[in-house]
């Protein structure tokens, strides 16, 4: 039997089927039914667009961009979801039609190839940012990807999803085509091409790149303090391996396939609908707050504590947060980023909302069953958590209300907590719901 047979559940056909193809490129099925209205879409000349083939380092690069163009701190990013800032033109949540609507300057995220973006865009109309990846890095990123990502439960062997990948016969289609597409505008005056290897060797040069790509004037000193910034971000990177040797908090880890998990441990299949509304719960004690310089003492102590973890530069200790404060949801979509370890204090000075947080020590509640509990505070390997919408925080569900006048709550939002490790959700906090209202 092929190896392809045997390792695959979901059988090669199945995965198939998960993708569609428009003009000879499969593309995700988020994508179906709007690829005309994309290339309609209309550009404004403020907006800045970042686009990627996936797992090119999207969301360093978002963040980095936001805090250059935005003059952000980094612990303001930490605190937000990167998403918020950059919504993806092809997801379903926002959609288009908020898209559209948001005030100047937009940030928009896609993975799209370069002819199936607005056509706006092809005129020069609004600046591109393009960052490209080392494509050996980029497959097993991909590949680890799709291992968690339950909609597409991919379970072919490595060797298998190489041949797709080389082959064009993944999501977003042709990586070779993708860059080289881009790589024939990167001497048009609207577009960078950036190579996300470059961030890690030179990221002075390139933050000054980006800053003079956006018109972003700063002295000496302001470079300085914004390189120090992306650095801070760039070192929250979780891959050792895209790290230059001696840099970071990283141990190397040899990447290995994420174990199976038995059966019993997997999320079930369809989420079903959530009970709701409800009502929050009851405050469990926010942790002391940590300071910086702890941090990187507490990852390591981490590390030597738990020999059986890959490193991670992410704290993995678990939080005791009132989740009703940090949820949120965003005109309909609901969502989470890998979020920095956050303490009571900024939970109480300002809620930021799709914040994920590790653990909130909530095991009781009857939303919660539909999804597999762990205890608050226990570690356990997990595969699953990812969610093409939301790639770095965890698993969510959930139900959002509109409610005249008053915005968005968001009902019944259940949250996974996952610590990411490598790109894949290696250990479960535990599952929380809030209820939160946005104005
Ligand atoms: N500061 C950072 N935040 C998030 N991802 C980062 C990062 N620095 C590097 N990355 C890497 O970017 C890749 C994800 O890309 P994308 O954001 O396009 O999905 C991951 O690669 P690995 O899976 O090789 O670890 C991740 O580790
Ligand atoms: C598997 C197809 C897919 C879905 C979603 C993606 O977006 S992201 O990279 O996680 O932002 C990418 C590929």
């Amino acid at each position: 039997m092929a190896e392809s047979e045997a390792e695959t559940p979901s059988t090669p056909g199945e995965f198939e089927s998960k993708y569609f193809e428009f003009h000879g490129v499969r593309l995700p099925p988020f994508c179906r039914g709007k690829m005309e209205e994309i290339a309609n879409f209309p550009v404004r000349p403020s907006d800045v667009w970042i686009v990627t083939y996936p797992k090119s380092g999207t969301s360093l690069l978002q963040e980095v961009v936001y805090l250059v163009s935005q003059g952000a701190d980094p612990d303001e990013i930490g605190l937000m979801n990167i998403d918020e800032q950059l919504p993806v033109l092809e997801y379903p949540q926002p959609g288009l039609d908020i898209i559209k609507e948001l005030t100047s300057p937009r940030l928009i995220k896609s993975h799209l190839p370069y002819r199936f973006l607005p056509s706006d865009l092809h005129n020069g109309d609004s600046k591109v940012i393009y960052m490209a990846r080392n494509p050996k890095d980029l497959v097993v990123s991909y590949y680890q990807f799709h291992r968690s990502l339950r909609t597409m439960s991919y379970r072919g062997t490595f060797q298998e999803f190489c041949r797709r990948f080389m082959n064009d016969k993944l999501g977003y289609g042709s990586w070779f085509e993708h860059v080289q597409e881009f790589w024939e505008h990167h001497m048009d005056s609207n577009v960078l091409f950036l190579k996300y290897e470059d961030m890690h060797r030179d990221l002075v040069a390139m933050v000054e790149q980006l800053a003079r790509f956006l018109g972003v004037s700063c002295d000496k000193a302001q470079l300085e303090s914004l390189v120090e910034h992306c650095h801070q971000l760039v070192d929250q990177c979780c891959n050792a391996e895209a790290l230059p040797v001696g840099r970071g908090t990283c141990r190397p880890a040899p990447r290995a396939p994420a174990p199976s998990l038995p059966a019993s441990s997997r999320f079930p299949g369809p989420i079903l609908p959530l009970p709701g509304p409800e009502s929050g719960f009851s405050l469990i004690s926010p942790e002391p707050s940590v300071p910086q310089g702890e941090r990187k003492k507490a990852t390591q102590e981490r590390a030597t504590e738990d020999p059986g973890s890959p490193c991670c530069s992410q704290p993995v200790t678990l939080h005791r947060v009132q989740s009703s404060r940090w949820g949120g949801c965003w005109r309909g979509s609901v969502s989470g980023s890998l979020g920095k370890r956050f303490s009571g204090r900024h939970l109480l000075r300002r809620p930021p909302a799709w914040q994920w947080v590790w653990g909130c020590g909530v095991e009781e509640h009857r939303a919660c069953t539909q999804l597999p509990r762990a205890p608050a505070g226990s570690r356990g390997l997990c595969e699953q958590g990812r969610l093409p919408l939301f790639p770095r925080g965890g698993s969510h569900t959930g139900e959002v209300q509109r409610i005249p006048g008053k915005g968005c709550v968001c009902v019944s939002v259940v949250y996974v907590l996952c610590v990411y490790v490598r790109g894949v959700c290696a250990h479960t906090g535990c599952v929380c719901v809030c209820t939160h209202v946005r104005e």
